[in-house]
Protein backbone atom coordinates (compact mmCIF):
# COMPACT_ATOMS: atom_id res chain seq x y z
CA UNK A 1 0.00 0.00 0.00
CA UNK A 2 1.27 3.32 -1.15
CA UNK A 3 2.28 5.84 2.11
CA UNK A 4 -0.03 8.69 2.28
CA UNK A 5 1.07 12.18 1.22
CA UNK A 6 1.32 14.63 3.25
CA UNK A 7 2.77 16.89 1.30
CA UNK A 8 1.37 20.51 2.48
CA UNK A 9 0.07 23.49 -0.14
CA UNK A 10 2.46 24.89 -2.35
CA UNK A 11 3.81 27.70 -0.46
CA UNK A 12 3.11 26.70 3.29
CA UNK A 13 5.16 28.54 5.38
CA UNK A 14 7.85 26.87 7.43
CA UNK A 15 9.40 28.29 10.50
CA UNK A 16 10.56 28.35 14.15
CA UNK A 17 9.92 30.26 17.08
CA UNK A 18 11.70 32.25 20.72
CA UNK A 19 10.41 35.08 22.50
CA UNK A 20 12.74 37.56 23.78
CA UNK A 21 13.06 37.15 27.90
CA UNK A 22 13.58 33.50 27.08
CA UNK A 23 16.67 33.99 24.92
CA UNK A 24 18.42 37.10 24.36
CA UNK A 25 20.24 37.17 28.02
CA UNK A 26 21.56 40.58 28.14
CA UNK A 27 18.63 42.58 29.56
CA UNK A 28 19.96 45.79 30.99
CA UNK A 29 22.26 45.93 28.32
CA UNK A 30 22.76 49.10 26.04
CA UNK A 31 20.53 51.60 27.65
CA UNK A 32 17.60 48.92 28.16
CA UNK A 33 15.04 49.06 30.95
CA UNK A 34 13.46 46.80 33.21
CA UNK A 35 10.71 44.69 32.35
CA UNK A 36 8.60 42.41 35.22
CA UNK A 37 10.17 39.19 34.03
CA UNK A 38 13.61 40.80 34.85
CA UNK A 39 12.23 42.13 38.12
CA UNK A 40 10.31 38.63 38.88
CA UNK A 41 13.07 36.46 38.12
CA UNK A 42 15.26 38.18 40.58
CA UNK A 43 12.53 37.86 43.32
CA UNK A 44 13.49 35.10 45.47
CA UNK A 45 11.38 31.72 45.10
CA UNK A 46 9.43 32.83 42.14
CA UNK A 47 11.75 30.78 39.50
CA UNK A 48 12.67 27.29 39.57
CA UNK A 49 16.91 26.92 40.49
CA UNK A 50 17.05 30.10 40.84
CA UNK A 51 16.92 30.41 37.30
CA UNK A 52 16.94 33.76 35.61
CA UNK A 53 17.35 35.53 32.00
CA UNK A 54 20.05 37.33 32.36
CA UNK A 55 22.38 35.24 29.53
CA UNK A 56 19.52 32.53 28.89
CA UNK A 57 20.73 31.57 25.15
CA UNK A 58 23.05 34.78 25.05
CA UNK A 59 20.91 35.39 21.85
CA UNK A 60 21.74 39.18 22.10
CA UNK A 61 24.87 38.95 21.53
CA UNK A 62 25.31 35.50 19.81
CA UNK A 63 21.79 36.05 17.06
CA UNK A 64 24.31 36.11 13.96
CA UNK A 65 25.28 32.33 14.87
CA UNK A 66 21.98 31.36 16.05
CA UNK A 67 20.34 32.59 12.58
CA UNK A 68 22.60 30.30 10.77
CA UNK A 69 21.10 27.44 13.03
CA UNK A 70 17.74 28.85 11.21
CA UNK A 71 19.43 28.82 7.81
CA UNK A 72 20.72 24.70 8.45
CA UNK A 73 16.91 23.96 9.18
CA UNK A 74 15.75 25.74 5.65
CA UNK A 75 12.99 28.01 7.63
CA UNK A 76 11.15 30.57 5.80
CA UNK A 77 10.74 32.46 8.27
CA UNK A 78 11.92 32.99 12.16
CA UNK A 79 9.04 34.09 15.12
CA UNK A 80 11.01 36.41 17.17
CA UNK A 81 9.81 39.00 20.32
CA UNK A 82 10.83 42.50 20.96
CA UNK A 83 11.62 43.25 24.55
CA UNK A 84 9.40 46.57 24.70
CA UNK A 85 11.96 47.67 27.37
CA UNK A 86 14.90 47.65 25.59
CA UNK A 87 13.31 49.92 22.64
CA UNK A 88 11.50 51.92 25.25
CA UNK A 89 13.15 52.12 28.49
CA UNK A 90 10.78 54.09 30.87
CA UNK A 91 7.65 52.18 28.47
CA UNK A 92 7.03 55.23 26.68
CA UNK A 93 8.80 58.54 24.76
CA UNK A 94 12.18 58.15 25.05
CA UNK A 95 13.61 55.60 22.73
CA UNK A 96 16.60 53.97 23.46
CA UNK A 97 18.40 53.46 19.93
CA UNK A 98 20.94 51.09 21.03
CA UNK A 99 17.75 48.88 21.63
CA UNK A 100 15.92 49.87 18.43
CA UNK A 101 19.29 48.59 16.54
CA UNK A 102 19.78 45.52 18.02
CA UNK A 103 16.12 44.18 16.71
CA UNK A 104 17.13 46.14 12.98
CA UNK A 105 20.23 44.08 12.79
CA UNK A 106 18.40 40.83 13.72
CA UNK A 107 15.95 41.68 10.46
CA UNK A 108 18.80 42.19 8.29
CA UNK A 109 20.52 39.08 9.57
CA UNK A 110 17.28 36.96 8.53
CA UNK A 111 16.35 38.78 5.43
CA UNK A 112 19.90 38.20 4.11
CA UNK A 113 19.72 34.72 4.51
CA UNK A 114 16.31 34.65 3.11
CA UNK A 115 14.49 33.82 6.26
CA UNK A 116 11.19 36.11 6.99
CA UNK A 117 10.93 38.15 10.18
CA UNK A 118 7.84 37.57 12.27
CA UNK A 119 7.53 40.25 15.16
CA UNK A 120 5.67 39.35 18.42
CA UNK A 121 5.02 42.98 19.91
CA UNK A 122 4.47 41.90 23.26
CA UNK A 123 5.59 38.20 24.68
CA UNK A 124 4.96 38.83 28.29
CA UNK A 125 7.80 41.10 29.30
CA UNK A 126 5.98 44.23 29.59
CA UNK A 127 8.63 47.32 30.81
CA UNK A 128 8.59 47.52 34.81
CA UNK A 129 8.02 50.93 34.29
CA UNK A 130 4.32 50.77 33.03
CA UNK A 131 4.00 47.76 35.40
CA UNK A 132 4.63 50.71 38.22
CA UNK A 133 1.57 53.06 36.58
CA UNK A 134 -0.96 49.92 36.73
CA UNK A 135 0.35 48.10 33.57
CA UNK A 136 -2.06 46.18 32.28
CA UNK A 137 -4.84 47.55 34.92
CA UNK A 138 -4.41 50.93 33.59
CA UNK A 139 -6.59 51.39 31.00
CA UNK A 140 -3.73 54.39 29.26
CA UNK A 141 -1.59 51.04 28.08
CA UNK A 142 -3.72 50.92 25.14
CA UNK A 143 -2.20 54.50 24.27
CA UNK A 144 1.02 53.14 25.56
CA UNK A 145 1.06 50.04 23.43
CA UNK A 146 -0.18 51.78 20.36
CA UNK A 147 3.20 54.56 21.13
CA UNK A 148 5.49 51.67 21.16
CA UNK A 149 3.64 49.82 18.15
CA UNK A 150 4.23 52.91 15.78
CA UNK A 151 7.38 52.97 17.00
CA UNK A 152 8.31 49.65 15.97
CA UNK A 153 6.34 49.92 12.87
CA UNK A 154 8.10 53.34 11.37
CA UNK A 155 11.54 51.43 12.60
CA UNK A 156 11.25 48.27 10.79
CA UNK A 157 8.19 47.52 8.77
CA UNK A 158 9.89 48.12 5.89
CA UNK A 159 11.84 44.62 6.51
CA UNK A 160 9.40 42.95 8.62
CA UNK A 161 6.50 41.59 6.62
CA UNK A 162 4.34 39.66 9.64
CA UNK A 163 3.43 41.54 13.02
CA UNK A 164 1.50 39.94 16.12
CA UNK A 165 0.47 42.77 18.24
CA UNK A 166 0.39 39.76 21.45
CA UNK A 167 1.16 36.64 22.18
CA UNK A 168 -1.18 34.84 24.84
CA UNK A 169 -3.05 37.18 26.29
CA UNK A 170 -4.97 34.54 28.48
CA UNK A 171 -1.44 33.25 29.93
CA UNK A 172 -0.45 36.74 30.69
CA UNK A 173 -4.56 37.33 32.96
CA UNK A 174 -4.58 33.84 34.11
CA UNK A 175 -0.40 33.28 35.23
CA UNK A 176 0.13 37.04 36.14
CA UNK A 177 -3.15 38.00 38.01
CA UNK A 178 -5.41 35.83 38.76
CA UNK A 179 -3.28 32.92 39.99
CA UNK A 180 0.35 34.78 40.44
CA UNK A 181 2.58 32.31 38.84
CA UNK A 182 3.95 34.52 36.31
CA UNK A 183 4.94 37.93 36.19
CA UNK A 184 3.64 40.17 37.61
CA UNK A 185 2.43 37.91 40.29
CA UNK A 186 -0.73 38.98 41.11
CA UNK A 187 -3.68 36.96 42.49
CA UNK A 188 -7.56 38.61 42.24
CA UNK A 189 -10.24 38.17 40.50
CA UNK A 190 -10.81 41.36 40.45
CA UNK A 191 -7.74 42.05 38.25
CA UNK A 192 -7.81 39.43 35.46
CA UNK A 193 -10.85 40.28 33.94
CA UNK A 194 -9.34 43.88 33.91
CA UNK A 195 -6.10 42.86 32.83
CA UNK A 196 -7.70 40.81 30.22
CA UNK A 197 -9.84 43.52 28.96
CA UNK A 198 -7.11 46.15 28.55
CA UNK A 199 -5.14 43.60 27.08
CA UNK A 200 -7.60 43.08 24.22
CA UNK A 201 -7.62 47.18 24.13
CA UNK A 202 -4.05 47.32 23.52
CA UNK A 203 -4.46 44.80 20.94
CA UNK A 204 -6.76 46.48 18.95
CA UNK A 205 -4.93 49.72 19.71
CA UNK A 206 -1.88 48.27 17.85
CA UNK A 207 -3.69 47.38 14.84
CA UNK A 208 -5.40 50.90 14.58
CA UNK A 209 -1.58 52.10 14.42
CA UNK A 210 -0.35 49.19 11.90
CA UNK A 211 -3.53 50.41 9.70
CA UNK A 212 -1.96 54.08 9.80
CA UNK A 213 1.71 53.12 9.21
CA UNK A 214 2.08 49.56 8.48
CA UNK A 215 2.40 47.89 4.88
CA UNK A 216 2.35 44.10 5.27
CA UNK A 217 0.29 42.20 7.71
CA UNK A 218 -0.88 42.15 11.49
CA UNK A 219 -2.31 39.73 13.87
CA UNK A 220 -2.93 38.36 17.34
CA UNK A 221 -1.65 34.60 18.81
CA UNK A 222 -3.86 32.85 21.20
CA UNK A 223 -2.87 29.56 23.32
CA UNK A 224 -5.98 27.27 22.26
CA UNK A 225 -6.58 24.17 24.40
CA UNK A 226 -9.58 22.56 22.92
CA UNK A 227 -11.61 21.08 26.20
CA UNK A 228 -12.98 17.27 26.53
CA UNK A 229 -15.88 16.58 28.71
CA UNK A 230 -14.70 13.95 31.33
CA UNK A 231 -18.11 12.55 31.09
CA UNK A 232 -21.76 13.01 29.88
CA UNK A 233 -22.78 14.30 32.99
CA UNK A 234 -24.09 17.37 33.02
CA UNK A 235 -21.77 19.07 35.73
CA UNK A 236 -19.10 17.72 33.40
CA UNK A 237 -20.47 19.16 30.19
CA UNK A 238 -21.08 22.73 32.26
CA UNK A 239 -17.68 22.72 33.52
CA UNK A 240 -16.25 21.70 30.05
CA UNK A 241 -18.29 24.67 28.42
CA UNK A 242 -16.96 27.39 31.45
CA UNK A 243 -13.27 26.23 30.65
CA UNK A 244 -13.04 26.46 27.08
CA UNK A 245 -15.25 29.84 27.11
CA UNK A 246 -12.05 30.79 29.77
CA UNK A 247 -9.35 30.02 27.61
CA UNK A 248 -9.88 29.43 24.46
CA UNK A 249 -12.90 32.35 23.91
CA UNK A 250 -12.35 35.07 26.68
CA UNK A 251 -9.94 36.49 23.89
CA UNK A 252 -10.35 35.73 20.46
CA UNK A 253 -14.09 37.02 20.87
CA UNK A 254 -13.33 40.57 21.44
CA UNK A 255 -10.80 40.52 19.17
CA UNK A 256 -13.13 38.82 16.62
CA UNK A 257 -16.79 39.08 17.86
CA UNK A 258 -16.71 42.03 19.21
CA UNK A 259 -18.32 40.43 22.80
CA UNK A 260 -17.46 38.31 25.61
CA UNK A 261 -18.89 34.54 25.99
CA UNK A 262 -22.39 34.89 28.41
CA UNK A 263 -19.95 32.27 30.47
CA UNK A 264 -17.48 34.83 32.00
CA UNK A 265 -20.22 36.37 33.68
CA UNK A 266 -20.99 33.07 35.13
CA UNK A 267 -17.08 32.35 35.93
CA UNK A 268 -16.53 35.91 37.70
CA UNK A 269 -19.58 36.38 39.20
CA UNK A 270 -19.11 39.89 40.90
CA UNK A 271 -15.46 40.09 39.99
CA UNK A 272 -16.71 40.37 36.05
CA UNK A 273 -17.06 44.39 35.28
CA UNK A 274 -19.78 45.91 33.13
CA UNK A 275 -17.24 47.22 30.05
CA UNK A 276 -18.24 50.06 27.85
CA UNK A 277 -20.05 48.95 24.82
CA UNK A 278 -17.55 51.49 22.97
CA UNK A 279 -14.59 49.57 24.33
CA UNK A 280 -15.80 46.40 21.53
CA UNK A 281 -15.08 49.36 18.85
CA UNK A 282 -11.50 49.18 19.78
CA UNK A 283 -10.73 45.39 20.64
CA UNK A 284 -12.59 44.07 17.52
CA UNK A 285 -10.11 44.96 14.32
CA UNK A 286 -9.90 43.57 11.24
CA UNK A 287 -6.81 41.32 11.71
CA UNK A 288 -4.47 39.75 8.48
CA UNK A 289 -4.33 36.27 10.51
CA UNK A 290 -4.25 34.69 13.84
CA UNK A 291 -1.96 33.02 15.38
CA UNK A 292 -2.68 29.87 17.46
CA UNK A 293 -0.27 28.61 19.80
CA UNK A 294 -1.36 24.58 20.69
CA UNK A 295 0.24 21.94 22.74
CA UNK A 296 -2.29 19.86 23.79
CA UNK A 297 -5.69 18.92 25.21
CA UNK A 298 -7.51 19.55 28.63
CA UNK A 299 -10.37 16.56 29.37
CA UNK A 300 -12.58 18.76 32.26
CA UNK A 301 -14.82 17.24 34.97
CA UNK A 302 -16.62 19.80 37.85
CA UNK A 303 -14.67 20.53 40.89
CA UNK A 304 -16.63 22.74 43.09
CA UNK A 305 -13.44 23.78 44.81
CA UNK A 306 -11.61 25.04 41.85
CA UNK A 307 -11.63 28.60 41.46
CA UNK A 308 -13.05 29.93 39.20
CA UNK A 309 -14.06 27.55 36.90
CA UNK A 310 -15.52 25.13 39.53
CA UNK A 311 -13.61 22.61 36.72
CA UNK A 312 -10.57 20.95 37.01
CA UNK A 313 -8.13 18.62 34.31
CA UNK A 314 -8.66 15.27 34.52
CA UNK A 315 -5.18 13.23 33.77
CA UNK A 316 -5.58 10.12 30.91
CA UNK A 317 -4.59 6.21 31.49
CA UNK A 318 -1.76 4.96 29.14
CA UNK A 319 -1.33 8.20 27.64
CA UNK A 320 2.08 10.00 27.08
CA UNK A 321 2.48 13.08 28.73
CA UNK A 322 5.18 15.50 28.21
CA UNK A 323 7.58 17.30 30.86
CA UNK A 324 5.45 19.85 31.46
CA UNK A 325 2.18 17.57 32.14
CA UNK A 326 0.65 17.71 28.84
CA UNK A 327 -1.03 15.14 27.04
CA UNK A 328 0.52 14.01 23.83
CA UNK A 329 -2.87 14.56 21.92
CA UNK A 330 -2.90 15.59 17.84
CA UNK A 331 -6.30 14.66 17.40
CA UNK A 332 -7.01 18.16 19.46
CA UNK A 333 -4.97 20.26 16.99
CA UNK A 334 -7.35 19.51 14.31
CA UNK A 335 -10.03 19.89 16.32
CA UNK A 336 -8.86 22.97 17.14
CA UNK A 337 -8.19 24.81 14.04
CA UNK A 338 -11.94 23.10 12.64
CA UNK A 339 -13.43 24.69 15.82
CA UNK A 340 -11.75 28.46 15.34
CA UNK A 341 -12.81 28.62 11.52
CA UNK A 342 -15.99 27.07 12.44
CA UNK A 343 -16.44 29.90 15.04
CA UNK A 344 -14.72 32.81 13.61
CA UNK A 345 -14.48 32.11 9.66
CA UNK A 346 -12.08 31.83 7.65
CA UNK A 347 -9.30 33.80 8.76
CA UNK A 348 -5.70 32.65 7.42
CA UNK A 349 -4.53 30.86 10.31
CA UNK A 350 -0.59 30.16 11.43
CA UNK A 351 0.33 27.52 13.95
CA UNK A 352 2.52 30.02 15.68
CA UNK A 353 3.60 27.58 18.14
CA UNK A 354 3.51 23.79 19.11
CA UNK A 355 6.29 21.44 20.30
CA UNK A 356 6.93 19.53 23.56
CA UNK A 357 9.21 19.51 26.27
CA UNK A 358 11.06 15.78 27.03
CA UNK A 359 13.74 15.10 28.48
CA UNK A 360 16.66 13.71 26.18
CA UNK A 361 19.47 11.44 27.62
CA UNK A 362 22.55 13.18 26.37
CA UNK A 363 23.34 10.48 23.29
CA UNK A 364 24.69 12.30 20.65
CA UNK A 365 25.44 10.28 17.45
CA UNK A 366 27.32 12.16 14.73
CA UNK A 367 26.34 15.54 16.32
CA UNK A 368 22.74 14.70 16.68
CA UNK A 369 21.17 14.76 20.33
CA UNK A 370 18.90 11.52 19.72
CA UNK A 371 15.27 12.92 21.16
CA UNK A 372 12.30 10.19 19.70
CA UNK A 373 9.80 11.53 21.62
CA UNK A 374 9.98 14.77 20.49
CA UNK A 375 10.10 13.86 16.81
CA UNK A 376 7.17 11.46 17.22
CA UNK A 377 5.34 14.77 18.75
CA UNK A 378 6.27 16.66 15.58
CA UNK A 379 5.45 13.70 12.98
CA UNK A 380 1.73 13.45 14.60
CA UNK A 381 1.01 17.17 14.89
CA UNK A 382 1.91 17.92 11.44
CA UNK A 383 -0.41 14.52 10.60
CA UNK A 384 -2.81 16.36 12.00
CA UNK A 385 -2.15 19.73 10.10
CA UNK A 386 -2.45 17.87 7.33
CA UNK A 387 -6.20 16.46 8.65
CA UNK A 388 -7.17 20.19 9.30
CA UNK A 389 -6.09 21.46 5.70
CA UNK A 390 -7.76 18.95 4.25
CA UNK A 391 -10.64 19.68 6.05
CA UNK A 392 -10.88 23.22 4.76
CA UNK A 393 -8.75 25.34 7.31
CA UNK A 394 -6.90 28.10 5.86
CA UNK A 395 -3.67 27.19 7.47
CA UNK A 396 -1.05 29.02 5.82
CA UNK A 397 2.19 28.49 7.49
CA UNK A 398 3.57 26.29 11.21
CA UNK A 399 6.00 27.88 13.36
CA UNK A 400 7.60 25.33 15.60
CA UNK A 401 8.61 25.63 19.61
CA UNK A 402 11.17 26.56 19.99
CA UNK A 403 14.55 26.87 17.82
CA UNK A 404 16.52 26.79 20.77
CA UNK A 405 16.20 24.94 24.68
CA UNK A 406 15.34 28.31 26.40
CA UNK A 407 14.47 29.34 29.75
CA UNK A 408 10.51 27.99 30.31
CA UNK A 409 9.47 31.03 32.57
CA UNK A 410 9.49 30.48 36.33
CA UNK A 411 9.81 26.64 35.16
CA UNK A 412 13.67 27.79 34.45
CA UNK A 413 15.85 26.19 31.68
CA UNK A 414 14.62 22.27 32.51
CA UNK A 415 11.78 21.91 30.41
CA UNK A 416 13.48 22.17 27.20
CA UNK A 417 11.36 22.66 23.61
CA UNK A 418 13.93 23.40 21.58
CA UNK A 419 15.27 22.02 18.37
CA UNK A 420 19.05 22.64 18.86
CA UNK A 421 20.13 21.57 22.46
CA UNK A 422 21.78 24.14 24.45
CA UNK A 423 24.39 23.49 26.81
CA UNK A 424 23.74 26.83 29.33
CA UNK A 425 27.14 26.70 31.01
CA UNK A 426 28.87 26.92 27.65
CA UNK A 427 26.86 28.16 25.33
CA UNK A 428 27.24 25.56 22.96
CA UNK A 429 24.01 24.31 20.27
CA UNK A 430 23.86 20.74 19.41
CA UNK A 431 20.80 19.63 17.11
CA UNK A 432 18.74 17.05 18.09
CA UNK A 433 17.31 14.61 15.64
CA UNK A 434 13.76 16.73 15.41
CA UNK A 435 15.57 19.47 13.91
CA UNK A 436 17.06 16.70 11.30
CA UNK A 437 13.62 15.76 10.52
CA UNK A 438 12.21 18.96 10.57
CA UNK A 439 14.52 20.08 7.80
CA UNK A 440 13.33 17.68 6.03
CA UNK A 441 9.93 18.35 6.20
CA UNK A 442 10.96 22.03 4.95
CA UNK A 443 12.34 20.51 2.24
CA UNK A 444 10.27 18.26 1.06
CA UNK A 445 7.05 20.29 2.25
CA UNK A 446 5.82 17.51 4.26
CA UNK A 447 6.48 14.69 1.70
CA UNK A 448 9.11 12.87 4.20
CA UNK A 449 6.40 12.69 6.72
O1 LIG B 1 5.56 26.38 27.48
C1 LIG B 1 6.13 26.42 26.21
C2 LIG B 1 5.78 27.74 25.54
C3 LIG B 1 6.44 28.95 26.18
O2 LIG B 1 7.84 28.76 26.26
C4 LIG B 1 6.10 30.18 25.32
O3 LIG B 1 6.80 31.35 25.70
C5 LIG B 1 4.61 30.48 25.39
O4 LIG B 1 4.18 31.28 24.30
C6 LIG B 1 3.82 29.20 25.47
N1 LIG B 1 2.49 29.10 25.52
C7 LIG B 1 2.21 27.80 25.68
C8 LIG B 1 0.82 27.26 25.80
N2 LIG B 1 0.10 27.97 26.75
C9 LIG B 1 0.25 27.79 28.12
C10 LIG B 1 -0.72 27.17 28.83
C11 LIG B 1 -0.59 27.04 30.19
C12 LIG B 1 0.52 27.55 30.83
C13 LIG B 1 1.50 28.17 30.10
C14 LIG B 1 1.37 28.28 28.72
C15 LIG B 1 3.34 27.08 25.71
N3 LIG B 1 4.34 27.97 25.57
Amino acid sequence: MSRPSFRFPDGFHWGAATSAYQIEGSPLADGAGPSIWQRFAHTPGMMANGDTGDVACDHYRRYREDVQLMKALGLHGYRFSINWARVLPEGTGRVNPKGLDFYSRLVDELLEHGIAPNATLFHWDLPAALDDRGGWLNRDIAHWFAEYAEVMFKALDDRVPRWSTLNEPWVVTDGGYLHGALAPGHRSKYEAPLAAHNLMRASGAGIQAYRAHGRHEIGVVFNIEPKYPHSDRAEDVAATRRAHAYMNQQFADPALLGSYPPELKEIFGDAWPDFPADDFKLTKQKVDFVGINYYTRAVVKHDPNQYPLQATPVRQPNRTYTETGWEVFEQGLTDTLTWFKQRYGDIPLYITENGSAFYDPPVVENGVLDDPLRTSYLRKHLGALHKAIAAGVNLKGYYAWSLLDNLEWSLGFSKRFGLYHVDFATQQRTPKATAKLYAQVIASNGSVL
